[in-house]
């Protein structure tokens, strides 16, 4: 298990010598210890990347592409311990750890081949004698930093297209689960990645923002790559503002997930299912709030109650677990404030509604998952990310009073709804203003789709062909005298 940085090629302490626990969610029992990093290590983190920034983006694009090949290769490889890691760190049911781990082999496998189609422009030259060229390059140094849900997924899909466009990493992963990051630089390591391109350093929640205020200070670091939070992606677009480096800010969420009369009710019980309770409702583009129109309302809530008490909820090594430990402490006691709310305010719990600790969920951070109906808009979980195993249900009438719930929102991230009503079907996908919208699909999440937010949930792309743009810019070059 790799618990050192990752700086110039070396594994390294924290200069300081400092370190800071990672513990396992189901118990809180310690894993082990990482590098609590100061500004003396990111400071030698940039410098390492800058060193090797020219030699990097001089290697032919094959030949990247070549690498991060490679990198895929050895993280199904490797998948099984990878997936073991991520559930150890982070929680999530076995069977989600290894899936992620695919996924996140895919983003990297997808910019090996975007790698070589980094293509400029020859542009016919308005008035003879000139020859206009747009060129894409590497916009420099980036700093990526990365959140705890998916933490595998989060950091391949901003390292990978880094690499592919040409440029260097400095990288600070999640507190909470930074033995995954260490394990994917390892094998990166492994595939033959030049020392430098690529630095990890790992701080605690105290430290993070001692580390980050370098890198947002140093013009080095020509652009902040953020997955994580919206009140903190807001932190990091001011502090960057001074030296105005490019952005790419994947936030926070509120999605949606609305049913319509004229649903197939079955497919969208499946598809909530999947939406909302992978990874234990812990995901971005999880739905926060569920729509059921008034005519298929108890027939809905009815179906997916039964699925919802159905799930088995324990720790990773059990392989029946379905639902897994919240992150930590904090997690929970949001979540449970979120239920205890809407119970307050007139809300019922028709499934769940209550921490679960008993002799298979023995740890301290589990929520039973959860059903409520008769939700409003005054309760915390209508404004707020619940960010956890909770569904609850609003009643709705008529499709304009829906979508006006639905946009009721700082958020834009993902929206999801159901109808077999064709017109409606492009009426509402124009309407709501999200980044991403699920028609009559719950899993939505590809390496191939252009993923990212509207309004507060963030801007940028990850994923698709659109993804490396965000790590290139485009110089324009004039050529005259040729008359
Ligand atoms: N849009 C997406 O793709 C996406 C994906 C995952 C999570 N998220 C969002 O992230 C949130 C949950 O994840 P989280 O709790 O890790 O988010 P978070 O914002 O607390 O942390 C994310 C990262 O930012 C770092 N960080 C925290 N405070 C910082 C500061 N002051 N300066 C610099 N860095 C700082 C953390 O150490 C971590 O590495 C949710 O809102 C979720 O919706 C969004
Ligand atoms: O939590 C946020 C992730 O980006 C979700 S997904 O795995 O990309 O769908």
């Amino acid at each position: 298990m790799q618990t050192q940085n990752h700086i110039a090629g070396r594994w390294c302490d924290a200069a300081a010598g400092d370190r800071f626990p990672v513990v396992d969610p189901a118990d809180d029992g310690r894993i082990a210890e990482v590098p609590d990093s100061r500004a003396e290590d990111a400071r030698a983190a940039v410098d390492a990347a800058q060193a090797a920034f020219a030699g990097w983006r001089a290697v032919p694009a094959k030949q990247r592409a070549a690498l991060l090949k490679r990198w895929n290769d050895l993280l199904l490889r490797d998948q099984d311990r990878l997936g073991a890691l991520i559930s150890r760190e982070q929680g999530k049911p076995l069977a989600e750890g290894r899936a992620e781990v695919a996924y996140a082999a895919s983003y990297i496998e997808w910019f090996a081949e975007e790698a070589t189609r980094a293509n400029g422009e020859v542009i016919p030259a308005p008035v003879a004698g000139r020859r206009m060229l747009a060129l894409r390059e590497p916009v420099g140094v980036v700093a990526a930093i990365t959140p705890w849900n998916f933490p595998a997924a989060m950091i391949a899909r901003k390292i990978a297209p880094a690499l592919a466009a040409g440029c260097t990493v400095v990288a600070k992963p999640a507190e909470d689960t930074p033995l995954t990051s260490l394990a994917l630089v390892e094998l990166a390591v492994e595939a033959g990645l030049p020392p430098g391109v690529l630095n990890l350093v790992c701080a605690s929640r105290e430290r993070t923002p001692e580390v980050v205020d370098v890198w947002l200070a140093d013009d080095r670091v020509r652009k902040i790559t953020f997955t994580g939070s919206t009140p903190v992606g807001k932190h990091l677009a001011r502090e960057s503002a001074a030296t105005l480096k490019k952005l790419s800010l994947e936030l926070g969420g509120n999605a949606p997930f609305i049913v319509f009369d004229d649903a197939d009710v079955d497919a969208a019980v499946d598809g909530l299912m999947a939406a909302k309770f992978r990874n234990g409702g812990q995901t971005c583009v999880c739905p926060n709030r569920v729509f059921a129109q008034a005519g298929i309302h108890d027939r809905f809530v009815e179906q997916l109650a039964a699925r919802v008490s159905a799930l088995r909820v324990g720790p990773a090594s059990r392989a029946d677990s379905q639902i897994g430990p919240m992150i930590n402490a904090r997690a929970v006691e949001k979540i449970e404030r979120h239920v205890q709310d809407a119970l307050a305010r007139g809300a019922t719990a028709v499934a769940g509604g209550r921490r679960v600790r008993d002799e298979i969920a023995a740890g301290p951070h589990y929520f039973a998952p959860t059903v409520l109906t008769g939700a409003t808009t005054d309760m915390l979980l209508w404004r707020e990310e619940t960010f956890g195993p909770v569904v609850p249900v609003f009643r709705f009438e008529r499709e304009d009073e829906v979508i006006a719930a639905a946009n009721d929102t700082p958020f834009g991230l993902a929206a999801y709804f159901y109808t077999r009503d064709l017109a409606r079907a492009w009426r509402v996908a124009d309407a709501l203003e999200s980044g991403i919208v699920g028609l009559n699909e719950g899993a939505i999440a590809a390496e191939a789709a252009p993923f990212g937010g509207v309004k507060e949930s963030g801007y940028g792309r990850e994923g698709s062909t659109h993804g490396l743009d965000d790590y290139l810019h485009i110089k324009y070059v004039c050529q005259g005298g040729l008359s």
